[in-house]
């Protein structure tokens, strides 16, 4: 394991160079895994495991239309794709990759077949750290762990298929055989992580609830419809009011943040620019702090995973949640977004 410091913090990470893929495919190479659940996660980990040669099979409830989507991605009935408790059976690594909420209802089914010596593996610390919530108590001789693909399962996969890797953190909750370091890396690699940062099961689930609720997927859709609202008050049209609080972030700003860093984005700006956002960016830090806060200290006391079992435990959860991101959808700057895209020159016809 290598120890790399990161800003002056010294830490765990294991990269694909000190842990290559031939070494998880014997680490593994008497195991079944089997992927439980393909909605996001699932599908990635599990075609990614496939193409790295694991023996990996699915386990989905037959007659959804994701047993089908199963099929269509190559894995075949009664050999690789299995109802769900035949899985389980099978099973020597269990991936618990249901919804977190759906991990709840299945989990006296999944208890039932993790024998001795078998492996639990989660994607996220949620299961186990809100236990109290979730009742997920696995038995003392078996193996539990993570790897939490830090991004989405779609961008896990299409990163693997471009020969890239999503970064993972791993965690040991249990090691019951002795083994639990060694097979959880080889997951790790095996799912396609680009390499893998130390974590535990608690630290996981209170960085990631607060990420996606925060700058990755909450914060920022609230900043933008912020920006886009004074905009718009202000006489701006949607067309410009949407350029300049989205497409010029996703289409330009963001891959030079991405590539090398917030200052060299900046640098990449003219002085005008530069001026202006290192005057503004302390005062947007401190507005949002105290409500950066109120998240974690909302995520902490499990306020945020009981409404999350409560909602997504609902039979229409689906239907509700679909909802809500239509009207997202069909707000005005989403919708002029949607013009906006489709005049990216890749997204035209091409000419003849
Ligand atoms: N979505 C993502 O990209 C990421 C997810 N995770 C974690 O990975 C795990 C899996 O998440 P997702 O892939 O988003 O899950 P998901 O919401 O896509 O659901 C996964 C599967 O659960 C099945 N399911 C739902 N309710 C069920 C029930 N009552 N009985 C049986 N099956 C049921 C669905 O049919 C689907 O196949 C979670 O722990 C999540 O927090 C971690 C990183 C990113
Ligand atoms: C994609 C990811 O890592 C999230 C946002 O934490 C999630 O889907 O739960
Ligand atoms: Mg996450
Ligand atoms: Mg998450």
């Amino acid at each position: 394991m290598a120890k790399l410091n990161f800003g002056g913090t010294e830490e765990n990470v294991v990269t694909r160079e000190e842990f290559p893929l031939s070494k998880a495919q014997e680490v593994l190479k008497d195991e079944v895994v089997a992927v439980i659940g393909y909605g996001v996660q699932g599908p990635g980990q599990a075609l990614n495991q496939k193409d790295n040669g694991i023996n990996v099979i699915v386990g989905q409830r037959k007659g959804t239309k994701t047993w089908d989507k199963a099929v269509s991605d190559g894995f075949v009935p009664g050999e690789t794709l299995f109802e769900i408790e035949e899985a389980l059976e099978k099973g020597t690594v269990i991936c618990y990759l249901l919804s977190d909420a759906a991990q709840i209802a299945l989990w006296p089914t999944v208890k039932k077949h993790l024998t001795p010596g078998k492996a639990l593996y989660f994607s996220h610390g949620f299961g186990i750290t809100f236990n109290e919530q979730t009742g997920i108590v696995p038995p003392a001789d078996v193996d539990v762990f993570l790897v939490a693909p830090k991004g989405s399962g779609t961008s896990l996969r299409r990163m693997f298929l471009q020969g890239r890797g999503l970064n993972s953190s791993y965690a040991i909750f249990q090691d019951a055989t002795g083994k639990a370091f060694e097979r959880v890396i080889s997951l790790g690699i095996a799912v396609g992580s680009g390499y893998l940062f130390e974590t535990n099961f608690k630290k996981e689930v209170y960085s990631d609830l607060t990420g996606e609720r925060g700058t990755l997927m909450g914060c920022i859709q609230g900043i933008f419809a912020a920006q886009y609202d004074v905009l718009r008050s202000k006489g701006h049209s949607p067309s410009e009011a949407f350029n300049e609080t989205v497409e010029e972030l996703t289409q330009s700003l963001m891959p030079l943040v991405a590539e090398n860093g917030m200052d060299w984005m900046y640098a990449n700006c003219s002085t005008t620019a530069q001026r202006g956002a290192l005057d503004w960016w302390k005062k947007f830090r401190d507005a949002t702090k105290p409500v950066f806060e109120e998240l974690y200290e909302s995520v902490a006391t499990g306020k945020e995973s009981q409404r999350s079992i409560d909602s997504n435990s609902q039979p229409d959860y689906r239907e509700k949640l679909d909802a809500e991101l239509k009207e997202l959808r069909d707000s005005e700057l989403w919708q002029a977004g949607k013009t906006v895209r489709s005049l990216r020159p890749e997204n035209q016809a091409v000419e003849a």
